[in-house]
């Protein structure tokens, strides 16, 4: 697993994309960085907080900060924010230096998955399905545009989808298979 790029995690709210991320970088022994977490860390305060005392505009240029920061690393999983890919200049970081991966998942499972969670402002309103539904409208195309691989992560557990982005990434980087 030497030759390894940069793994970068895209995908909506619920994808998975921070639980995958973890384990994946455990998995090729990795370092793990996650966009929403560094921003937490640095602002000492949590999503929720920011956006209501900077708005989403300015949660979205601390966001801009970070992906142009972390993408810039070398040999790291990364895990942006399901709204990363709304800004060109985040698909163009992401694309340039890593291998990008689109975690797919269905809206229904978005809903279960982010249910209990109070952390995502942006499913505060009444009808969290129709926020998901328009958001996956408009987000879905900047995925499949931005990603390498996509990878279906409904219907199966973490653990599943790691060997398969483990399996896939090795196919793109070494195509035959042989060792080195
Ligand atoms: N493949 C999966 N199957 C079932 N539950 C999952 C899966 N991936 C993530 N989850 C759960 O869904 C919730 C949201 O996952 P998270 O990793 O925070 O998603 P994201 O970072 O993409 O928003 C967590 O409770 C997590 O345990
Ligand atoms: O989809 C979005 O716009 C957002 C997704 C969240 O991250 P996750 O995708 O990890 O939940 C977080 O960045 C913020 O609440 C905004
Ligand atoms: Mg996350």
């Amino acid at each position: 697993m030497q030759d390894f790029p940069n793994l970068f995690l895209i995908g909506p709210m619920g994808a998975g994309k921070s639980t995958i991320g973890r384990l994946l970088a455990a998995e090729l022994s990795r370092d793990f960085v996650d966009s929403d977490h560094e921003i937490q860390d640095r602002c000492g305060a949590d999503i929720p907080w920011i956006f209501d005392v900077e708005g989403e505009a300015g949660f979205r240029e601390r966001e801009q900060q970070m992906v142009d920061e972390l993408t810039q690393r070398q040999g790291i999983v990364l895990a942006t924010g399901g709204g990363a890919v709304m800004r060109e200049v985040n698909r163009r970081a992401l694309r340039d230096r890593g291998t990008v991966i689109y975690l797919y998942t269905t809206v229904e499972q978005q809903l279960k998955r982010t249910a209990k969670d109070r952390n995502r402002p942006l499913l505060r309103g009444n009808d969290r399905e129709e926020i998901l539904r328009t958001m996956f409208a408009k987000r879905d195309p900047l995925y499949r545009a931005t990603a390498d691989l996509i990878v279906r992560t409904d219907r199966r557990g973490p653990r599943s989808v790691v060997n398969e982005i483990v399996r896939r990434v090795g196919r793109l980087v070494n195509p035959l298979q042989c060792k080195a």
